[in-house]
C-alpha cells in the first residue's frame, strides 16, 4: 500500500524485515523483489511524494521541464565549478516515487561489456561482470512496441533484449526530418560507424535511441516496479513524504535503525518531530548518489576526523563517503537547418503545442510519445591522441566510448524568435576528474555541498574538444549539404582556445552522478562497501543505488541503476 503521511503509517504500528531508504529507481526494485516472498515484510520510505498525474513526468517530451527547480526535484546546486568558468549549476535529482527515473530524460543504454567486467576486476567478484549480469537486464526490460507500431525491423537487434521483464523499453515513436539522414551519414562516414543495437555489450556506433517508454507514456520504476498489482501485496509499504535523516545503530556495528521526519518540500529546516523504525533484517539505503553518502555523514559513517571537526559523532571511519564522485558532462550544439518540420515550431508556437498535446491526450500518438532525441551514439579518440602521453585511457575498454553523440531534431533548450535547428550534442562520458559530497552542517535536512568538480582535468577537456570536432565532421557529411545552413553554436575551423571557451561557459551535467558509496573488494582499505553492497564493517545496513559503482559507466546511467538493483535482491534473499 502507498501511505501519505508518517501519522498514517505509525496507526498501522507494524514491523518490517526490510526498510529501503528512497522509493528510486533502485529502491523500487529492491521493495518488488524482496516482497515476491510473501512472509517477507519490506518499507520503502520517501522523502518526495507521489509520481501519479505529473503531466511533465508523464509525457515523455515533457521531461525537460520535470526538473529543474519542480516540487519533483530536490533542487540541489553544485558549489562553483571552476571547470566551468566558476559557474554554480542546477544538479537534479528526483524528489518523487520512482526518483530520478520519474524525471529523468527516458534513454536506455545499459552501458559497455568493458565497464562491468571492470566492476567485475575492481571487486573480485565475477558477478558484476557483463556475462554474468545479463539474467538481471532481462528481468528488468520489457522491451516493447514503439507508441506509431511501425515496423522497427533493423532498428534493433531483439536477440539481445528481454521481453518480460518488468521495466518497459521501447523505440522513438514518431518519425523525424532527420532521422533517415543521420543513418545516411553514417554510410558516407566512416569513422561514425551504424550501431544496430548499442545495448550488446559493444556500444561503439551511432544507433538508434531506446527509451523507457509505454505506449507514449514514461515507464520509471514506480509506474513498474510499484505497479498496482505489486504495490498492493499485503508485505509491501511504501511511505511518502518522509525524508530519512540518520541511520542508527541498535548494537555497536549494528545500523538496523532509521531516524525520519515528515518531508512536505526540498527545502526543509525547521525542527520537526522525528521517528525511528528498525528493522527486523536489514536497512537499505536507496536514496541515490547525493542521498546515501549525506545520510551517511549525517550518521557518523564517513571520514572520523572531517565529521570530528563539524560536530557530528564519529561512529565509523570509512573515509571514501562522499569521495569519488565522478559525472559526464554535456555539451549542446546546434545547426541551422533548412526546414520547418523540427520541434522549434511547437516550441515558440503555443497553438500548435497545444495541439500535441490534445493528440497525446487523445490518442498517445504524434510527437509528444518521444523524448527528444532520436539517435546517439558513442565513439573513442584514436588510441595514437596525444592526450595518451599524458594520461592512461580511463575507458573501460574498448567496447566503451569517451565521448557522446546526441542528435536531434531541434534545438537544445528555448529556441531564438526565428530559425530551424538540428542539434549533435556531445557529452564526456570517460572523465578522469571527481569531485565530492560533503556536509557544511549538522542539519540533516541542510542541502549538502555537491561538487562534481567538471572539467577539472586537460584529459577531460581534450575529449570534449576532439567531441565537438567529431560532431562538426558528422555535420559536414555529403547527406547534410542541402540540410544544414550554417552552425550555430562553435566553428569547425575554432581554434582550441576558442573550444575551451565555448565548452566553459556552456558545459552542464548529464545529471549522472555515480561513485560516491564504492564497491570495492573484500578487506580493500579503500571503499564503502563490499561486493554483496554490505557497509564495510558494519552490520544489517546496505546500499542499493548508483553511489555504489566503483566508476562511471560510458552510458545513460539508469539501465545501471536497475541491473545493480535486480542483482542486489538477490544477494539480499540469499543471505536470509
Ligand atoms: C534530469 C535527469 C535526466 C536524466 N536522464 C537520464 C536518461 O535519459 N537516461 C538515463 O539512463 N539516466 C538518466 N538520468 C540518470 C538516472 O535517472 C539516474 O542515474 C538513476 O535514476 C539513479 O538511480 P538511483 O536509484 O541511484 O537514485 P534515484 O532514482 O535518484 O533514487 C533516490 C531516491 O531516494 C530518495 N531519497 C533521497 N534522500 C532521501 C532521504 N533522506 N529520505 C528518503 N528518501 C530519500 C529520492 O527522493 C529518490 O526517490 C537522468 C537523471 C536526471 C536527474
Amino acid at each position: 500500500a502507498i501511505i501519505e503521511s508518517i501519522a498514517d503509517l505509525t496507526k498501522l504500528k507494524l514491523k518490517f524485515d526490510y526498510i529501503v531508504v528512497g522509493g528510486g529507481t533502485s529502491g523500487a526494485v529492491i521493495g518488488n523483489r524482496l516482497t515476491e516472498n510473501k512472509d517477507v515484510s519490506v518499507l520503502i520510505v520517501e522523502a518526495g511524494g507521489s509520481n501519479a498525474n505529473v503531466l511533465d513526468i508523464i509525457v515523455p517530451a515533457f521531461c525537460t521541464m520535470a526538473t529543474p527547480q519542480t516540487p519533483q526535484d530536490w533542487n540541489y546546486t553544485t558549489i562553483p565549478q571552476p571547470g566551468l568558468n566558476g559557474r554554480a549549476i542546477a544538479y537534479p535529482r528526483g524528489f518523487v516515487l520512482g526518483g530520478s527515473s520519474s524525471v529523468n530524460y527516458l534513454i536506455y543504454t545499459r552501458g559497455a561489456r568493458d565497464d562491468f567486467d571492470r566492476f567485475a576486476r575492481v571487486t573480485g567478484d565475477e558477478g558484476w561482470s557483463w556475462d554474468s549480469l545479463i539474467p538481471y537486464i532481462l528481468k528488468n526490460e520489457r522491451f516493447g512496441l514503439p507508441a506509431d507500431h511501425h515496423n522497427t525491423t533493423n532498428q534493433f537487434d531483439p536477440k539481445v533484449h528481454g521481453f518480460n521483464g518488468i521495466n518497459s523499453v521501447s523505440l522513438a515513436g514518431f518519425p523525424s526530418d532527420i532521422d533517415s539522414r543521420v543513418f545516411e551519414a553514417t554510410d558516407e562516414l566512416s569513422e561514425f560507424p551504424f550501431n544496430l543495437d548499442m545495448n550488446s555489450g559493444n556500444t561503439i556506433g551511432i544507433g538508434w535511441m531506446q527509451a523507457t517508454i509505454k505506449d507514449g507514456s514514461r515507464s520509471s520504476s514506480a509506474t513498474s516496479y510499484l505497479a498496482p498489482e505489486f504495490v498492493n501485496r499485503p508485505n509491501l509499504h511504501v511511505l511518502l513524504n518522509a525524508r530519512v535523516t540518520r541511520v542508527l545503530p541498535t548494537g555497536p556495528t549494528s545500523f538496523d535503525t532509521v531516524e525520519f521526519v515528515q518531508s512536505l518540500d526540498g527545502k526543509l529546516k525547521m525542527i520537526r518531530p522525528r521517528y525511528t523504525l528498525t528493522a527486523g533484517s536489514e536497512v537499505i539505503l536507496s536514496a541515490g548518489s547525493i542521498g546515501t553518502p549525506a545520510i551517511l555523514l549525517h550518521s557518523g559513517i564517513g571520514n572520523s576526523t572531517t565529521l570530528s571537526a563539524l560536530g557530528i559523532e564519529p561512529l565509523h571511519n570509512l573515509p571514501s563517503v562522499g569521495q569519488n564522485l565522478s559525472d559526464h558532462v554535456f555539451l549542446g550544439a546546434s545547426w541551422l537547418v533548412n526546414s520547418t518540420n523540427t520541434t522549434d515550431e511547437a516550441a515558440r508556437n503555443a497553438t500548435l503545442a497545444a495541439e500535441e498535446l490534445a493528440k497525446w491526450n487523445t490518442t498517445r500518438m504524434g510527437p509528444l510519445v518521444d523524448n527528444p532525441g532520436s539517435q546517439l551514439g558513442w565513439l573513442r579518440i584514436p588510441n595514437n591522441s596525444s592526450i595518451f602521453e599524458q594520461f592512461s585511457d580511463p575507458s573501460a575498454g574498448p567496447t566503451a566510448g569517451h565521448f557522446e553523440l546526441l542528435l536531434a531534431n531541434g534545438i537544445v533548450g528555448p529556441p531564438p524568435p526565428t530559425g530551424n535547428f538540428m542539434s549533435i550534442s556531445s557529452a564526456l562520458v570517460s572523465p578522469t576528474s571527481r569531485g565530492y559530497v560533503e556536509l557544511n552542517s549538522t542539519d540533516p535536512l541542510a542541502a549538502p555541498l555537491i561538487n562534481p568538480n567538471f572539467l577539472a582535468s586537460d584529459f577531460d577537456m581534450f575529449v570534449l574538444r576532439e567531441a565537438l570536432r567529431a560532431s562538426a565532421r558528422f555535420a559536414a557529411a555529403p547527406v547534410f549539404s542541402n540540410y544544414i545552413i550554417a552552425p550555430f553554436s562553435f566553428n569547425a575551423t575554432d581554434t582550441d582556445p576558442e573550444l575551451d571557451e565555448f565548452i566553459r561557459a556552456n558545459a552542464g551535467t548529464v545529471f549522472h552522478p555515480v561513485g560516491t558509496a564504492a564497491m570495492s573488494a573484500k578487506g580493500a582499505n579503500f571503499g564503502v562497501v563490499d561486493p554483496d553492497l554490505t557497509v564495510k564493517g558494519l552490520q544489517k545496513l546496505r546500499i542499493v543505488d548508483l553511489s555504489v559503482l566503483p566508476f562511471i559507466p560510458a552510458s545513460h546511467t539508469q539501465a545501471s541503476a536497475y541491473i545493480i538493483a535486480e542483482r542486489a535482491a538477490d544477494l539480499i534473499k540469499a543471505a536470509q
